[in-house]
């Protein structure tokens, strides 16, 4: 039995998490800063939390166009303070601006970090951290296309997504779960493509001192199924060279339509052993990603550096960055900051097995930040699809027939839920704290 498939689940479940109840817009919430913040209606429910719109709390009510978004968990829940911690050591604006400043960048998709806190209403303790509010997210975007991204795009949201991990390797984190729904369009731009979902980033190097290999086999495949790291698979801890590798899953996916192992992802070894395949022989990898196209080059050399790596290399983010420049250039494309979805640019329509298929859900079987924190994560399996999302346009729960619905025309405070990332039979859990810690007390 695959070990993924035995831990599910069975024995070894945290107690149930509680969703934080549903506060009532205009609810105001004080961080520990002394700033006021004040909510509006909710906007989307993860795995562990409710997303409120909000505002600086004023007067006014807060609006449809509201620019942050407020995440809220029961305070004992773990996850959240997980993902709290990336935020405060990584996500100040500060650092976010003079990082984009001195390398030159037009923006860096690096969701911003603006506070933090405790909420307390009748005998309930509450987490809540404020963030920028985003809109729609690149898996609807793929669906919508026929799950098929032009070449250009692709190469585009490859190299914001070189300027993202560079940034969060520098701060010492790798995020071990990108993937379209995780990546977000500005709310105002729809040029810009934000990272989010730091829920299983990873410390890799507290204070500089990097995490040494260590296979686990309690801890395997971690993350989402098909585009998670072959070291996720081996139960090693995520490093640099893996967001790396998971990113070119990506890539991959989002111009040929389908990986060769989407077919059993219910059989992680499977999935684990077909990545190694691929590595062994990268060229007869693309070759079944592109039976009856060009091989994007570009893509075959993106993958073979990163093959070059070893798990505490630094990658050569410039080398890469040129790769995929050189792509954009075989194709008569540059990076001219626009994404545009529509495959006609592609020179070809979605492949015919770039068909809909249920979005995966993603597996981690631990949480560890190093330093003076550690963590243990009780497998959980996580409720089926019972997915969320609205950022002004819900979905509902319908595996693949997505009827959008405005929240602002849905009953107030009524989240409509939404079918898109189970994949059944695997679990999903986040990290908890071991040590009772907590980052904003
Ligand atoms: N800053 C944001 N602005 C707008 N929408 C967001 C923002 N962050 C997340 N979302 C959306 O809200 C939904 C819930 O996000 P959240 O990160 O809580 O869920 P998740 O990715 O499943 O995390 P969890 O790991 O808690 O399950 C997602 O569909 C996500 O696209």
């Amino acid at each position: 039995m695959p070990p993924k498939a035995k831990a599910a689940g069975k024995g070894r479940g945290p107690p149930k998490r509680k969703l934080a109840e549903a506060f009532p817009p205009g609810e105001v919430l004080t961080d520990t800063g002394k700033k006021s913040w004040k909510l509006g209606s909710p906007i989307g429910q993860g795995g562990f939390g409710l997303l409120y719109l909000a505002d600086e709390n004023s007067s006014k009510t807060v609006g449809a166009d509201a620019p942050y978004v407020i995440k809220v968990e029961p305070s004992d829940n773990g996850p959240l303070f997980s993902e709290l911690k990336f935020y405060m050591r990584a996500a100040k604006p500060d650092l976010i601006q003079s990082w984009t400043k001195s390398h030159k960048l037009k923006y860096l998709g690096v969701p911003k970090y603006w506070g933090s806190g405790l909420h307390e209403k009748g005998d309930k303790r509450y987490r809540f951290m404020v963030m920028d509010r985003f809109g729609l997210d690149l898996q609807k975007k793929f669906e919508e296309s026929g799950r098929q991204f032009p070449r250009k795009l692709v190469l585009q949201l490859g190299l914001r997504l070189l300027d993202i991990l560079e940034y969060i390797h520098e701060h010492e984190y790798v995020h071990a779960d990108v993937k379209a729904s995780n990546l977000l369009l500005s709310h105002k731009n729809p040029n810009q493509v934000y990272l989010v979902d730091y829920g299983l980033a990873y410390r890799y190097s507290p204070e500089g001192i990097l995490k040494e290999y260590k296979e686990d086999p309690k801890r395997c495949h971690d993350g989402t199924i098909e585009f998670t790291s072959i070291d996720a698979h081996k139960g090693v801890s995520p490093c640099r060279r893996s967001d790396l590798e998971i990113m070119g899953y990506c890539m991959i996916q989002w111009l040929c339509g389908k990986l060769p192992w989407e077919d059993k992802l219910q059989d992680p070894l499977y999935v684990r052993d077909s990545k190694i395949q691929c590595r062994d022989d990268i060229s007869a990898f693309m070759s079944k990603c592109f039976p009856s196209q060009d091989k994007p080059e570009e893509l075959q050399k993106f993958m073979e550096e990163v093959k070059t790596l070893s798990y505490t290399d630094k990658p050569a983010y410039q080398k890469l960055r040129s790769i995929l420049e050189a792509g954009l250039k075989s194709v008569g494309a540059k990076d001219d900051d626009k994404l545009e979805f529509s495959s006609a640019l592609n020179g070809a329509g979605p492949s015919s097995s770039a068909k809909k298929i249920p979005k995966r859900k993603r597996v981690v079987d631990y949480k560890e930040d190093s330093n003076d924190e550690s963590y243990v994560t009780p497998t959980k399996k996580r409720k089926s699809p019972k997915k969320k999302d609205i950022n002004g346009v819900k979905k509902v729960a319908s595996a693949n027939k997505a009827s959008p619905v405005n929240v602002a025309a849905t009953p107030k405070n009524k989240l409509v839920e939404t079918g898109t990332q189970t994949t059944p039979g695997l679990k999903r859990a986040r990290g908890r704290p071991k040590k009772k810690v907590d980052p904003v007390e």
